[in-house]
């Protein structure tokens, strides 16, 4: 501990935020293009006290320098890969290049942007911007352990029917009638982390984490919804949320834990009425208020037994 900081409790980071970068890759023959658009947020923590406490910059990284690594490491990269991949090849960078950073986070927030066809054929270099993001944040030591998370931002999901909440609190501050139909509409944030703990054990499959993050997002959308014709029912948001966790969990096992952010983004049936005349028309399930706000906000983590975390 450094004098100036006597009697304190001192933690600091620095990084650099929200560089944009995109790649473009190109097959052998040059025709058909790959892109990406990250949006990479760099901390490091290092042992730079002395820029605070004395003005001493020796130890600081310049977080120009972490910006223009980004876009040099981003063209060091000859094919193409997941932001976990590239997260990881910049924290394992900082922590290995400079002896006085210890641990480096880096997390990225992909922009959907895919492939387009036109009339019903991929096309070789266009592309269309899609909903969701696919999110990612390593947490890296310079002994190459590493705790690598991956995520879904934006995952808007709705069904007509098949809904329902029944036999919560009633006090003289409930209005809410119990119902067995009505919409449920949300916009999942599921963030989900790997059983990796270093370096070493990451697959070496090319854009393994990508095809992950395809499957994860196709298990919550089939446990959300329940099968094409029927569906299933959900009796609360938390229940889905948790049948959606659990689904995930018992499906990949190297992943150890999820959290699920879901607001209940509510659609309020239409009822129109007069004091005079009663309900001037008689709605049946057909016609809704969509709203934004206020919403429910409910949201859990999900973690193996055996899970360090
Ligand atoms: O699925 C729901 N969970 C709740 O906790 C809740 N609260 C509420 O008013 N409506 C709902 N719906």
């Amino acid at each position: 501990m450094v004098k100036e900081l006597e009697g304190f409790n001192f933690e600091q980071r620095h990084g650099k935020a929200r560089v944009r970068v995109g790649r473009v890759w190109r097959s052998n023959d040059g025709r058909r293009h790959f892109m990406v658009e990250w949006n990479v947020n760099i901390s490091l923590l290092s042992n730079c006290v002395a820029a605070y406490v004395r003005d001493d910059n020796s130890d600081i990284v310049a977080t120009d320098t972490m910006k223009n690594t980004v876009y040099v490491k981003a063209k060091e990269c000859s094919e193409q890969l997941s932001a976990e991949e590239f997260a990881i090849l910049l924290g394992k960078h900082f922590t290995s290049i400079y002896p006085q950073v210890y641990t480096a986070i880096v997390n990225i927030v992909e922009k959907p942007w895919e492939r387009i066809s036109v009339n019903g054929q991929p096309h070789e270099h266009g592309f269309k911007l899609g909903s969701e993001k696919h999110t990612t944040e390593v947490i890296i030591q310079k002994s190459g352990a590493l705790q690598l998370t991956s995520g879904i931002e934006g995952l808007s999901l709705l069904k007509t029917t098949q809904s329902g909440f029944e036999g919560f609190i009633r006090d003289k501050y409930t209005a809410l009638p119990e119902t067995r139909e009505r919409m449920l509409a949300t916009e999942v944030t599921a963030s989900w982390r790997y059983s990796y703990e270093s370096v070493s054990s990451i697959p070496q499959k090319s854009l393994y984490f990508n095809d992950q993050y395809l499957n994860v997002k196709n298990v919550l959308v089939e446990t959300f919804f329940g099968p094409p014709v029927g569906g299933v029912y959900s009796a609360s948001v938390q229940s889905t949320l948790l049948q959606m966790a659990k689904a995930v969990l018992s499906r990949f096992t190297d992943i150890s834990s999820i959290q699920l952010k879901m607001p209940n983004i509510h659609f309020l049936p239409v009822n129109i009425s007069s004091k005079d005349n009663g309900n001037i028309v008689k709605f049946n399930d057909d016609v809704y208020l969509p709203t934004d706000e206020p919403h429910g906000s409910i949201e859990a983590t999900l973690s193996r037994f055996w899970s360090k975390m």
